[in-house]
This record gives C-alpha cells, sequence and structure tokens, in this order.
C-alpha cells in the first residue's frame, strides 16, 4: 500500500512488516547472517577508577534488511555503539560484527562506502553550499557523475532541501541536519546508521523521511538503524532495542512489545522495563531475557524464525569462535567479499569490481550468496586518487573562501619580511651624548675653528667633527653637569677634553717614548658611557674611535706627514666574505627568512585538522573511507603550494625590495629555506595530530617559537652558548639550516661545502622524521586508515 506527501512516495509500515516476515520465514542459514551482531560488549571511557562501562555487557542483533530503532535516555551510550559499529571506536571486549565482519577489518568494508553514517553533530563544512557537500561526498565514494546529479535531485525533493547554492553554514539547524541525512543516504549504502536524524525536522517531513527508510530496508534490502528521541516514530521499525546504562532491556519488534505488554504505546513499555531493570543488577552483563522478563535471547528469535538448531548453534559459537581468533576455522560466518559492480540501479560506484559468491557458513549451514552487491572486497590502497582530489579540493575551497586565511597564508610572510627589514639591523640614529670642552673658553677667547691646516689648534673641536651624525653632540658647561645628564638618562654619554687638551696632545706627539703619565692623562679624551644597552653602546664606542682614526689620519696627512705613523699598528684589511660594513641586517635576513618560513608552515597546519576532528567532519569522512594517509597527503599537497607562494614572496621582499644580497645560488637558498618552510609544516602537522583543541595546538606553537628562534643561533652565536647546550642548539630543525642558507647568502658557498650540504641533508631527515611520528601517533590514536 503507497501513499503520497508532497509527491513523495510514501510506502505503508505495514507493507514493509509483511515484507520482513516473508523474507524471516526463509530458513536458511544465509539470510540469517545479521546486518550486526553483537555479543557481550563492553566500553569505556578513560582509565582507572573514574572510569564506568558505558557498554555493559550488551548483545544486539540486527538483521540485514530491516530497520532498527535503537531508542535511550540521552547519555546512554547509543552513540558510543554507533561510533564501534561504523569502526571509529573499539570494544575494551566482547564481539561485534557488521556483515559478518569486524568493523575496522579490511574485511568488512566498514568505515567504507558500505555504510552512510549520519553523526548527531553536523558534520560538515560550513563553506561549502548544499551541493558543493555532496558532490565532495560525491567524489569521496567515487560515484558516477550522473547517479551524483539524480541523488541531488532526488535527495533535494525527498528532504525538502534548500536550494543547491545555499552555503552550509547559511542554513537553519533543521536544515543543516537535513543536508547531513542527505549525505548519509546519498550513496545507497548497505547499512544506514543514522544519530538522530529527525532533530528539527516537522512532521510531516519527518513522515516521508521514515517512509524513505521503510522503502529503502524493503525495496533494496538494505539495513538502518537509527536513534532517535521521539520514542512513537520507531514503531516503523522492525525491532526496537530499548537501551539502558549501556545496556539493552529488550529487543523486539514494535508490535510484540505493545502485545507482551498490553500498552498502547512505547513510551509506557520503555517505562515499565525501566522500572523493572531498577531491581536488577546484571551479573553477567544482561541478556534480553533477564532484564525484560518477556523479551527472547537470540536462540529464541532464531527458533521463532524457523531456524534449524545446527544454525542456532553456529550463531552461539560465535564468541567462542572469535575468542580464538580464527574467523575461518570455526563454525562462525566466513564471509569473503570481493569486489562487485555497484551501479545505480546496478553500480553507482566507478570502481572496477567483480561480482562474486560469498561463503557464509562453513559445515552443513553452509550457504552462498551468488550475485550479491553485498559482496565486496574493500582492500584499502595507501591513497586512493578520487578521495584525494576531494579533500585537496575541499582545502583549496577553505583557503580560498576565508579572506582571513587567505590573507594569513600569502600577505602575512610579506609582512613579516618587511617589518624585518625595517626594523632590524639599521644603525641608531639621534643619540644624544654630552660634549664638556674645557679646552673652549670665550671668556678668554678662546673658541672653536674649523681650520683643516697643520695647526696644533682647538684639536678637540676639529676631533668632533669627525664624529658621526648619528651622534648628536650636547654641549655642557662642566662634567658634573654632564654625568648628572647621563644618570638622569638625557644622554648615553659624556665626551670629556681637559683644559689644555691641545697643547698636552702635541707635546705628547713630540715626546713620543718619552712622553709622561701626566701628559698622557691629560692629553687624553676620557668617556663615560652608558653601558645599560649594549648595542647603542656598541655603535657609540664603534663611531668614536672611528672618529679618532679618521681626525687623526687628516690630521697627520695636513701635516705631511704619513698618516699611519703614530696611530695603533692594527688595521682591518678588506673581509674575507662580505665587507668591512656589513649591515646587522644582512647576517639576519638569512636567519630571518628561515624563521618566516619555518613559522608559517607550523602556523598553518598546526589546527589543520583540529577544527574537523572537533565537528566530527573528520569521523565521518573517515567513516566514509578516508584514511588519515589521504589527509595528511593532502594537506602537504595544500601546503607545498601555500609553501611555494610563501617563500617567492620572501625572497622578493628580502633580495628586491630590501636589497639584501645573495652572494651565493639564488635556487639553492630558495631549495635550503623552502625545505625550512617542510620541516615547519611537518612540525605543525605533528601537532595537529598530537592535540585535541585548536588552543592546545596554538599554545604547542607559540611556545615553541621563542625557545626554537633563540637557540638556534638567529641572533645570537651559538659559539656563545654553553658547551652541553650547543649540543641542544644543533639539534633543533633550523640551526644547520640557517648556517647553510647564511654560507649561500654571505659566502657565496655552493653544495660542495659541508656547510651547506648538511643543512639540506638535516633539513631533509627532520621532514622524514615528524611525518613518520605523525602517521605513528595518528596510528595509536586510531585515526590511521
Ligand atoms: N570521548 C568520551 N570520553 C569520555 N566520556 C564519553 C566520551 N564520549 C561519551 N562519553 C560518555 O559516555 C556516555 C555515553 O555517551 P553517548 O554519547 O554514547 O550517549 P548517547 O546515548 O548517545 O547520548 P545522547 O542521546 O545524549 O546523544 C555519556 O556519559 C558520555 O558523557
Amino acid at each position: 500500500m503507497t501513499n503520497s506527501t508532497e509527491g513523495i512516495e510514501i510506502v505503508s509500515p505495514s507493507r514493509h512488516v509483511e515484507s520482513e516476515t516473508h523474507s524471516n520465514s526463509i530458513g536458511s542459514c544465509a539470510r540469517i547472517v545479521p546486518a550486526v551482531l553483537i555479543r557481550n560488549a563492553i566500553k569505556r571511557y578513560g582509565s582507572g577508577k573514574r572510569s564506568s562501562p558505558v557498554l555493559d555487557g550488551l548483545h544486539m542483533n540486527v538483521k540485514q534488511g530491516t530497520i532498527y530503532g535503537l531508542l535511550g535516555a540521552s547519555g546512554c551510550g547509543k552513540t558510543t555503539l554507533l561510533s564501534c559499529l561504523v569502526g571509529r571506536r573499539r570494544l575494551d571486549s566482547g564481539n561485534m560484527l557488521v556483515f559478518g565482519h569486524e568493523p575496522g577489518s579490511e574485511e568488512s568494508g566498514i568505515p567504507g562506502p558500505r555504510v552512510g553514517y549520519m553523526p548527531q553533530d553536523l558534520a560538515l563544512h560550513g563553506y561549502f553550499t548544499i551541493k558543493e557537500t555532496l558532490y565532495y561526498f560525491g567524489r569521496i565514494y567515487n560515484l558516477k557523475a550522473d547517479f551524483v546529479h539524480a541523488q541531488l535531485e532526488f535527495l533535494s525533493k525527498l528532504l525538502d532541501l534548500p536550494p543547491g547554492d545555499r552555503y552550509v553554514k547559511t542554513l537553519s539547524g533543521g536544515q543543516q541536519r537535513r543536508v547531513s541525512f542527505a549525505v548519509a543516504l546519498f550513496h545507497e549504502p548497505e547499512l544506514l546508521i543514522l544519530d538522530e536524524p529527525t532533530v528539527g525536522v516537522d512532521p510531516l517531513l519527518r513522515h516521508s523521511i521514515w517512509n524513505h527508510l521503510v522503502r529503502q530496508s524493503v525495496d533494496h534490502g538494505r539495513t538502518v538503524i537509527v536513534t532517535t528521541h521521539y520514542i512513537e516514530e520507531a514503531r516503523q521499525a522492525n525491532k526496537i532495542g530499548l537501551m539502558r546504562s549501556g545496556r539493552l532491556l529488550t529487543e523486539e519488534s514494535p508490535e510484540n512489545l505493545l502485545r507482551m505488554y498490553g500498552l498502547s504505546s512505547l513510551e509506557d513499555v520503555f517505562l515499565k522495563l525501566c522500572v523493572k531493570d531498577n531491581g536488577i543488577t546484571p551479573s553477567d552483563g544482561a541478556t534480553i531475557s533477564n532484564a525484560a522478563g518477556h523479551a527472547l535471547d537470540q536462540t529464541q528469535e532464531g527458533r521463532r524464525n524457523g531456524l534449524s538448531d545446527d544454525c542456532i548453534q553456529q550463531l552461539e559459537s560465535f564468541e567462542i569462535c572469535n575468542d580464538h581468533g580464527h574467523q575461518s576455522a570455526g563454525p562462525f560466518p566466513v564471509a569473503s567479499f570481493k569486489n562487485v559492480v555497484h551501479k545505480p540501479g546496478t553500480s553507482s560506484m566507478n570502481d572496477t569490481s567483480e561480482t562474486s559468491s560469498a561463503v557464509l557458513f562453513t559445515g552443513s549451514c553452509s550457504s552462498t550468496i551468488s550475485s550479491s552487491s553485498r559482496n565486496r572486497n574493500f582492500t584499502r590502497p595507501l591513497f586512493s586518487s578520487h578521495r584525494l582530489i576531494a579533500l585537496v579540493r575541499k582545502n583549496y575551497l577553505h583557503t580560498f573562501r576565508n579572506v582571513g586565511m587567505f590573507v594569513f597564508i600569502y600577505l602575512l610572510p610579506l609582512i613579516q619580511a618587511t617589518v624585518f627589514n625595517l626594523t632590524l639591523g639599521h644603525e641608531p640614529t639621534g643619540l644624544m651624548v654630552g660634549i664638556v670642552n674645557d679646552e673652549v673658553d670665550p671668556s678668554e677667547g678662546l673658541l672653536c675653528n674649523y681650520t683643516t691646516a697643520c695647526s696644533y689648534s682647538m684639536l678637540s673641536c676639529r676631533y668632533l667633527r669627525y664624529i658621526r651624525d648619528n651622534i648628536v653632540q650636547v654641549p655642557y658647561e662642566n662634567l658634573t653637569e654632564a654625568l648628572e645628564a647621563g644618570r638622569s638618562g638625557e644622554v648615553w654619554g659624556v665626551i670629556h677634553f681637559g683644559h689644555n687638551f691641545t697643547e698636552e696632545f702635541e707635546k705628547r706627539q713630540v715626546d713620543g717614548d718619552s712622553a709622561t703619565l701626566e701628559n698622557i692623562i691629560r692629553s687624553r679624551i676620557s668617556i663615560n658611557m652608558d653601558s645599560s644597552n649594549h648595542l647603542i653602546y656598541t655603535y657609540i664606542e664603534r663611531w668614536i674611535l672611528e672618529a679618532f682614526e679618521n681626525f687623526f689620519k687628516d690630521f697627520m696627512r695636513s701635516c705631511e706627514h704619513e698618516p699611519e705613523a703614530g696611530y695603533i699598528p692594527l688595521e682591518f684589511m678588506e673581509p674575507v666574505y662580505g665587507q668591512k660594513e656589513t649591515q646587522f641586517t644582512e647576517f639576519m635576513a638569512p636567519a630571518f627568512t628561515v624563521l618566516i618560513v619555518y613559522f608559517m608552515g607550523v602556523s598553518l597546519t598546526s589546527g589543520v585538522f583540529i577544527s574537523e576532528r572537533q565537528q566530527g567532519i573528520l569521523d565521518r569522512c573517515m567513516v566514509a573511507g578516508v584514511q588519515m594517509t589521504e589527509i595528511l597527503m593532502s594537506h602537504l599537497v595544500n601546503q607545498f603550494t601555500a609553501m611555494i607562494g610563501q617563500t617567492a614572496l620572501v625572497f622578493i621582499c628580502m633580495l628586491l625590495i630590501f636589497n639584501i644580497p645573495c652572494h651565493g645560488s639564488l635556487t639553492l637558498a630558495i631549495f635550503i629555506t623552502f625545505l625550512q618552510s617542510f620541516v615547519g609544516m611537518s612540525f605543525g602537522l605533528l601537532i595537529a595530530t598530537v592535540c585535541d583543541s585548536e588552543i592546545g595546538a596554538l599554545l604547542i606553537s607559540q611556545a615553541s617559537f621563542l625557545p626554537f628562534t633563540v637557540i638556534c643561533g638567529v641572533s645570537w652565536p651559538i659559539e656563545g652558548m654553553s658547551f652541553y647546550l650547543r649540543f641542544v642548539a644543533y639539534s633543533m630543525p633550523m640551526t644547520y639550516a640557517i648556517e647553510s642558507l647564511r654560507c649561500v647568502f654571505t659566502r657565496g658557498w655552493g653544495m660542495e661545502q659541508p656547510d651547506v650540504y648538511v643543512g639540506i641533508i638535516i633539513s631533509i631527515v627532520w621532514i622524514f622524521a615528524l611525518l613518520a611520528t605523525c602517521v605513528i601517533v595518528l596510528r595509536a590514536r586510531k585515526y590511521a586508515g
């Protein structure tokens, strides 16, 4: 009997029940291979005293081609059970088989396209449109284009979805849940696992959703496990499992439950069972019969369904067989799935596959199902191109639809490089230095003159003219006043000339080796410095010395003496590498380039799949068959292009805009930088695999910034560190690379130099080590495929 609501065909529950009776009446073991079979399932969260079982000896049996309504109060463990069924969690003990195999095993094909999962969380990308969402999953499942198109139209009508170009984030909660539901239905899986699909859906639509589920089970033999808070809507299920505190109180058809308890509503039945359950302490995990009194255990149920005793024994031997870990050796169902073609009408997948039969039982109950589309072998390659393409495309959309992210990726490195060049390494200017020149005495006519001749006249004034403009000379009347200005921070230092400086200087020149100590003291220029700022102190000291050298040599020249005569016999010749006046910026530039790309890599990747994991998107994708290695690879592909852009921008900024010279091969310099970007990205991925929250990832990446920066010799030579700390410094991922890049930039060295190739080799070793650790962590956390 069929009805129609808004043009959608509604199949009445009565027809559905009729069909179930029919299928159950076939007394073949093949027919009873359950879609889901669970025995004595135990699952705890956490460990130690605080942990209590969420699943507590649960038994469950779901026949193929039926709808199973899983009901229970909030927190009773429904979602946990479903996540174990889809292979995202493992039981602590007990047995669970889906289509005859343990979920998560390769043979089961779950996770994978056999199952359609609608989690409780939305688990969708908000920046996708509805159409893009469904196309995305279409690519993940490798569905044919015409099938995808047809399904999109069909499900849009069935679920009354908003226009396909609406972004998911702009939809109402109810609309979003319907899109989520559509995703679960989209590829027409054999097993549908739906966690509260009808929340926020109006009654009319709920009705058509249920009718669609009924039709899926009746017409297409699909199995549906559905949780719902609307207990009465579960009347349309073939069987209901009433769950409480991690156990099933009963597992029966709605009609039987109502009949057995003589009640008119399932809510009342549930209430009655709960009241009974309060007086019961389950011993070895509550069985259906001991909990409810009236409900049947699986053996009884088997008898009701007309199964032979042999078959029932086989079902009962499930635990024994599985405990030995030899599914194929024992009497338990041994399904061997091989690839089959599955198209709309015949198969919707693009996978190359073949139809085959599957041995379901050994011994007297052996039976085969030929030409069954269920018997597929989902061997998982390391990655599949269609899933990888879907993931890469998704990542690009995420980047380019998110303005903040785009700016972060491409403008931030540019801004950082610009800020670096504008702020670091430049000579300080406007440094106030006090001058106390006791030689000058206007009352006695002793004033500064500006002669350049060979004349011992007011040499103090002559010397001061050689001091760079970076120093602002502030005259003071006397030394006490000037020193006071120094103490109060008005000047960085005080230069003092004695009363007869020029005279004493001349005497010292003439006396040479026989100059007296008194003469030496009177002829010197005394300087008091504020050394609280080391860099400024160093600059002023250097400029004062430099000024004296220039003054002295010029004076000697004006007197036609050899300029070097009488000056300290030290001469810094042309440097082997670089110039005499090499800017600090040039020293810092290679290190800063590495720093920028490294930490951009870390920041970009450290949060990549954390939000997806938090929102349940990652889980949903993995239930769809996506493997963690594919997710990692897709991020590597995406970050790769971002890294190319970032490295190019940083180099353009450094070399072209701020004219930092690169004396070696530019290609080599870019290669070393690029590798460091890769190291940063790998470290970021590791953070993402370890952390469960974005804030945790942010804290780790931020916390690593300062120690890494300081210890890698970015701004201070490693030679200045203590002996043991140097080992730590050299074990950091950036240290050798910075040295290597400096060698290329400033020395112009090439690959033949050990200092260069060691940096490259160590970067590559770091990349492999970090990525391998990622995979290990993901496997340990059960996120790997
Ligand atoms: N990852 C986790 N770590 C620790 N405890 C958890 C975790 N997930 C669930 N739990 C706890 O396990 C219990 C069962 O949770 P579950 O989500 O399976 O219940 P539920 O029946 O689906 O509830 P609801 O109907 O509200 O969704 C709850 O007490 C919950 O707090």
